[in-house]
C-alpha cells in the first residue's frame, strides 16, 4: 500500500474547508443579487446553456475549486486518460471509452497501438449487419424479417442503451427510422421480467442480442439460456445462429454459447461496462432499431463533448466546473446526496443511467494507492422527470434535508402540444415549473412574507421555506437533431436584444448535427471522472458489487442441494437459515426438477 498525500491534506482543500464558514455567512437570495456573478456562473457550450448561479458558491469559491484541482493534478489525469495510460490501475487497464466516438482519422493509442481502426472496424460491421437486418436481407430460420429485438444485458450493459432509446423514441426522425420495429431490454434476472420481454413477440420474426463484457454474469447468462431455450424450441436448435447475435469481450465464451463468432461484435477491456453505451453495447441494438445514420450522429454529440472536456480552460470547462462544483457540495458543505431532475419524459432514464455511472464509479473507501480515507466520495444519486418528482419527493427537498439538484430543460419539445383555449402550451406548462422550482429552493419564504399575506400565526413555521438550496440549471435546444450554427446565431441575436455580453461558445470544430441529449450524457460520464480526480481514486473499478455476487453463488448451491437432494440448510447465520429455509419449505410445491417451463404471458 502507497502512502501518497490525500488530497485533504493540501493547502487548497483546508483553505476550501476554512471558505466554507464565509459562505455559511451568506444566503443565496443575496448572492442572487449580484448580477455580475450570475452572469459569470452562465456559460453555453454547444447551444447547451449551463447556469450553476444558484450554487452556493461565489467566483472565489471557484477560484479555490480551481487551485484544488491543480493540487489533484486533475489536467494530468485527464491527459493520462487520453493518452491511454492505465489509469485504472487496480484492473491494470487503460480508459479509453473516448476512443469509442473519435472521428475515424483520429489517433487515440493504448499500449502504443491506434484503437481507432479496431473500433471503425467493429462500427463497420455493426452498419452492414444492421442494415441487412432491416432491410430483410438477413431473416430467421422460417425466412421471415426480423423485425423486433431484446437486448439482454445487465448494469452498464443495459442502463445507457435504455437511456438513449427512450430519449429517441419519440423523436421525429426516429420515429420514422424504426417504424414497424420493437427494441426491449431485458436486464433482470426475475423470471418476470422474461415474461413481460417476451410478451407479444414471435421468435421467428425476433433477433436476440446477449449483451455482456465478461459473458460471465450471471443474470446476463441465465437470461440468454432461456431466450435460446425459447428459440430453439419454437424453431429447432439450428435457429440459434439466424436469431441470436452478442456483443461482448470475452469473443471465446461467446462461442462456446453456441453462437456463430461472426455474428459477435467485439469491444474492448480498456472500455468500462458502465462507460460502454458508445461501443458495440449501445451501438448495435440501436443501429438495429433506429439504423447506423442516427448511431452515428449520436456518437458525434459525444464526441463533440470530448474534445471540450479534453481542451477547454477549466473557466469553461462544463464537466470539470460541474464535477467541482459537486466535490464542493459533497465535501465541504456535506450534502451527500443529488437529485437529477429532467423537465422531459424523453430523459426519463436517464438518472438510473447516471446512478450507474456516478455511484459505481465514485462510491469508494480508499484513495487509487489504497489508503483509507478520511473523507466520503460519491454521492447518492436519484431523480425522476419533473414535474413527477415534484409530486412525490420535492417536499423533501423543499423543507427537509438539503439535497443540490440538476435542473434540466429542454427549449423545443419532441412533441409539441398546443390546445386553443389554454394559457400556455403543453411543453410551457411543463417548463414553467422548470424554471419556478430553483427559484424556489434558493429564495425560500420567510415568516416575515408569510405575515403580509395574513398567513394564520399558528401555520407560519409550516409554510416557511428556509432556501439557501443549491442547484444548476442545463437548458437544452431540443432533443433532436438540430441546427448548432442556427442555436447559436438565436442566443446571439437574444444577448444583443437584451443589452448582454455574448455567452463564450468554445470555439470547435463541430459536425451539423446531433443529439444534445448524447452531450449531456457524456458531461455527466466526464463530470464523475472529474470528480474522481479530485478525491484520488479509482472511478474505473467496482470491486464493491463481488462481495454479493459470491455469497449468491453459496446461496444457489443450497437451494439446489436442498431442492435435488433435500440437504437441510447449513453454512449461514441463524437469521440467513431461517429466512433459506422458510423459502424452501414455502415453496416446496413448485416442482422441483420439471422440464422446461418458460413463462405462459
Ligand atoms: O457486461 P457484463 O460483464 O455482463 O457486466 C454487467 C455489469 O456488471 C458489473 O460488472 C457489476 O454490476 C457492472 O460494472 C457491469 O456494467
Amino acid at each position: 500500500m502507497a502512502s501518497s498525500t490525500l488530497i485533504c491534506d493540501t493547502e487548497p482543500w483546508k483553505e476550501l474547508r476554512a471558505h466554507v464558514e464565509d459562505i455559511n455567512k451568506t444566503h443565496l437570495r443575496d448572492l442572487m443579487n449580484d448580477t455580475s456573478r450570475c452572469q459569470s456562473m452562465m456559460m453555453e457550450f454547444d447551444g447547451i446553456l449551463l447556469d450553476y448561479s444558484r450554487q452556493r458558491a461565489t467566483t472565489g469559491t471557484l477560484n479555490k475549486l480551481f487551485s484544488l484541482a491543480e493540487a489533484a493534478r486533475v489536467k494530468e489525469k485527464i491527459n493520462r486518460m487520453f493518452n491511454g495510460e492505465r489509469i485504472n490501475s487496480t484492473e491494470n487497464r487503460s480508459v479509453l471509452h473516448v476512443a469509442l466516438r473519435a472521428p475515424r482519422d483520429a489517433v487515440i493509442n493504448s499500449d502504443g497501438k491506434n484503437v481507432v481502426p479496431e473500433v471503425w472496424q467493429v462500427l463497420d460491421k455493426i452498419r452492414d449487419f444492421s442494415e441487412r437486418v432491416r432491410s430483410g436481407a438477413w431473416v430467421g430460420a422460417t425466412g421471415k424479417a426480423l423485425k423486433d429485438v431484446v437486448a439482454i444485458g445487465i448494469g452498464g450493459s443495459f442502463l445507457g442503451p435504455l437511456f438513449v432509446h427512450t430519449a429517441l423514441q419519440t423523436e421525429a426522425e426516429a420515429i420514422e427510422c424504426a417504424r414497424g420495429r420493437q427494441l426491449r431490454f431485458l436486464a433482470n434476472v426475475d423470471p418476470i421480467d422474461i415474461a413481460r420481454n417476451i410478451t407479444g413477440l414471435n421468435p421467428e420474426t425476433t433477433l436476440v442480442v446477449v449483451v455482456s463484457k465478461t459473458f460471465t454474469t450471471a443474470e446476463t447468462m441465465l437470461n440468454a439460456r432461456t431466450l435460446r431455450e425459447w428459440i430453439s424450441s419454437a424453431l429447432g436448435p439450428q435457429a440459434v445462429a439466424k436469431h441470436m447475435v452478442a456483443v461482448s469481450t470475452n469473443l471465446k465464451l461467446v462461442e462456446q454459447f453456441g453462437i456463430d463468432p461472426n455474428n459477435a461484435f467485439a469491444f474492448w477491456d480498456w472500455v468500462g461496462g458502465r462507460y460502454s453505451v458508445c461501443s458495440a453495447v449501445g451501438v448495435l441494438p440501436l443501429s438495429l432499431q433506429y439504423g447506423f445514420p442516427i448511431v452515428e450522429k449520436f456518437l458525434k454529440g459525444a464526441s463533440s463533448v470530448d474534445q471540450h472536456f479534453y481542451s477547454a480552460p477549466f473557466e469553461k470547462n462544463v464537466p470539470v466546473l460541474l464535477g467541482l462544483l459537486s466535490v464542493w457540495n459533497v465535501s465541504f458543505l456535506g450534502y451527500s446526496a443529488r437529485a437529477i431532475l429532467p423537465y422531459s419524459q424523453a430523459l426519463e432514464k436517464f438518472a438510473p443511467h447516471i446512478q450507474q455511472v456516478s455511484m459505481e464509479s465514485n462510491g469508494k473507501g480508499v484513495s487509487i494507492d489504497g489508503v483509507p480515507l478520511p473523507y466520503e466520495t460519491g454521492e447518492i444519486d436519484f431523480g425522476e422527470p419533473g414535474t413527477n418528482g415534484q409530486h412525490s419527493f420535492y417536499q423533501l427537498i423543499h423543507q427537509g434535508r438539503v439535497i443540490p439538484c440538476d435542473f434540466i430543460g429542454v427549449v423545443k419539445s419532441q412533441q409539441p402540444v398546443y390546445l386553443k383555449d389554454e394559457v400556455v402550451s403543453n411543453h410551457d406548462e411543463l417548463m414553467s415549473n422548470f424554471f419556478a422550482q430553483p427559484d424556489a429552493l434558493a429564495y425560500g419564504k420567510t415568516p416575515e412574507q408569510l405575515q403580509k399575506e395574513n398567513v394564520a400565526e399558528h401555520l407560519v413555521s409550516h409554510k416557511t421555506f428556509s432556501g439557501n438550496r443549491p442547484s444548476l440549471s442545463i437548458l437544452l435546444p431540443s432533443l433532436n437533431a438540430y441546427n448548432i450554427g442556427q442555436i447559436i446565431s438565436a442566443s446571439c441575436e437574444h444577448c444583443v436584444k437584451t443589452n448582454m455580453p455574448p455567452l463564450a461558445i468554445p470555439n470547435l470544430k463541430l459536425p451539423a448535427t446531433f443529439f444534445p441529449f448524447v452531450q449531456l450524457l457524456a458531461i455527466y460520464e466526464h463530470r464523475v471522472a472529474v470528480q474522481g480526480f479530485v478525491w484520488g481514486i479509482n472511478s474505473f473499478d467496482q470491486w464493491g458489487v463481488e462481495l454479493g455476487k459470491s455469497l449468491a453463488s453459496q446461496v444457489r448451491k443450497q437451494l439446489h442441494a436442498s431442492r435435488k437432494k433435500g440437504e437441510s440448510v447449513e453454512g449461514f447465520n441463524f437469521s440467513t437459515k431461517t429466512l433459506i429455509t422458510t423459502y424452501l419449505e414455502a415453496s416446496a410445491d413448485v416442482p422441483s426438477d420439471p422440464s422446461t417451463l418458460l413463462p405462459k404471458i
